[in-house]
This record gives C-alpha cells, sequence and structure tokens, in this order.
C-alpha cells in the first residue's frame, strides 16, 4: 500500500479532487451578544465555505428535521507526537476560556479532532417589528466560526513549527461536498437562520393571514408550534385552482 496513504494521506495516485480550492480564511465576524443567533443564510458563502475549504466539515449533534437538526462544525488534526497534540488541546481551552465559548475536544494520540456548535443559541419566533419571541435552540452561530477561524491560526503555529502533520484523506472532497449541503438545506432557505437574514416559514403564514384579514393579534401570543406552517398544509386553506 502507498506509504502515504498508509499514513492516512492521500495517495499521489489517486488526489481526490477537492470541491472546495483553499482560499483565505474570512476576518473575525464580530463577537455575538447574548441570545446569540443562528447562522445567517450569507454566512454560508462568507465564513464556512472558506472553513470547509480549510478541511472543516459539518457534523451533527442532533439529526431531525428543521430546526431539529443540530449542526455542528468540525475538524480532525494530526500532530507529530502525543505531547504536541496535548499542546494544541491546551492551545484550543485558552481560545475557549478567551472567547468563553468551548470546543469539543477529542484528543487520541497524536490525533484531535474539535467539534464546535452553540448550546445556546436563539431564534426569535416573535413577529418582526413585535415583541421579540427568543428561544434557545442549539446550532451554529457565528462563535462557532469565531472559534474556529482562532483554531486554525493556532493550528498554523503548529504547522509552521513542524508540530502539526498536514493531515488529509481520500474521503475529504465527498466530506467537503456533504458539508454544503447540509449546510444549504438547514440554513440555506427561508428556514431557522439568523434572526437577520431570514424568517421562520410560518412568517409566511401570518403575512397571508393578515392579507386575507383573517389575522387576531391575540394569535401571537400563543406558543406557535415552530415546525408546523398550517398556511402551508391548513385544511382551510383554498387550493389555489
Ligand atoms: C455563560 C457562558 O458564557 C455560556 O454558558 C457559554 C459557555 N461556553 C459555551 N460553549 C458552547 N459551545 N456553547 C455555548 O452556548 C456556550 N455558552
Amino acid at each position: 500500500m502507498d506509504q502515504n496513504l498508509a499514513m492516512g494521506g492521500e495517495s499521489q495516485s489517486s488526489k481526490a479532487p477537492s470541491p472546495m480550492e483553499v482560499v483565505d480564511l474570512p476576518p473575525l465576524p464580530p463577537r455575538q451578544g447574548k441570545n446569540t443567533p443562528h447562522i445567517y443564510r450569507s454566512d454560508i458563502e462568507t465564513y464556512l465555505h472558506p472553513l470547509i475549504s480549510h478541511r472543516w466539515t459539518i457534523g451533527h449533534v442532533h439529526k431531525g428535521q428543521g430546526i431539529r437538526e443540530i449542526l455542528s462544525l468540525n475538524k480532525h488534526f494530526e500532530f507529530s507526537s502525543f505531547a504536541a497534540a496535548m499542546e494544541f488541546v491546551n492551545g484550543v481551552a485558552a481560545i475557549s476560556e478567551s472567547e468563553r465559548h468551548h470546543a469539543r475536544t477529542l484528543i487520541e494520540y497524536k490525533t484531535v479532532v474539535t467539534f464546535l456548535h452553540t448550546h445556546s443559541a436563539h431564534i426569535d419566533f416573535g413577529i418582526p417589528g413585535g415583541k421579540p419571541n427568543l428561544r434557545k435552540v442549539p446550532g451554529l452561530t457565528r462563535r462557532d466560526i469565531r472559534l474556529a477561524i482562532k483554531i486554525e491560526q493556532l493550528h498554523d503555529e503548529f504547522m509552521a513549527d513542524g508540530r502539526a502533520a498536514p493531515y488529509a484523506f481520500r474521503a475529504l472532497g465527498v466530506l467537503q461536498k456533504w458539508a454544503c449541503q447540509l449546510l444549504k438545506r438547514r440554513y440555506g432557505s427561508d428556514g431557522f437562520g439568523g434572526a437577520a437574514g431570514s424568517q421562520p416559514p410560518f412568517q409566511k403564514m401570518i403575512e397571508r393571514m393578515k392579507a386575507r384579514g383573517e389575522w387576531n393579534p391575540l394569535f401571537s401570543s400563543q406558543p406557535v408550534h415552530p415546525t408546523i406552517d398550517p398556511g402551508e398544509n391548513d385544511p382551510g386553506a383554498k387550493p389555489v385552482r
């Protein structure tokens, strides 16, 4: 077997073409305040694609539909020794403390894997212009993007002084494609993205009801079940002829 492949690297003959040619990392997004909103649709292109081009991938904290699908931003790192791996983990811990945002970190001999997501992310289910109705929904936020960029900068130092080993594996191209598809499905539509960037789908139902003069402001004080949009499947809705 190709020595390089045996080391978990890429075999020269079958270099999987990466769908994301490596681009420069973007500047840090602004630090998020309390009740951090989920990422905005535009963050996928601005921040996540560059991170994916640096071999970050997208995984699941929890698989589910809509807001029950909790994604995480992950990366696998290889080091020259267990001691170097531990120094990196301690570096990630220091960054987590300074960001007040903590990575889930797995270490196994010379391998370290970081998993980032925001436990206390929030989605505003309130009506635009009305009273905010913030609900805690774990997911991806700009806190995770900031943490990933800072971890990347730390890793660059370890690469520069030889404590880190370049790590790529043949499945990376597939993982990068899958990462982009997951992000697009969860945050790329008018779904539950960041507060300003997009509205929950049932928002459209509310606007339709207002247009039909059927909206009663009292409705908004009721807990709206976020994953059901009666406007779409409302038995009373008149089929469009
Ligand atoms: C009060 C403290 O800042 C919060 O509990 C922080 C701590 N670290 C955190 N880390 C992560 N990953 N998600 C969070 O929501 C989070 N919240």
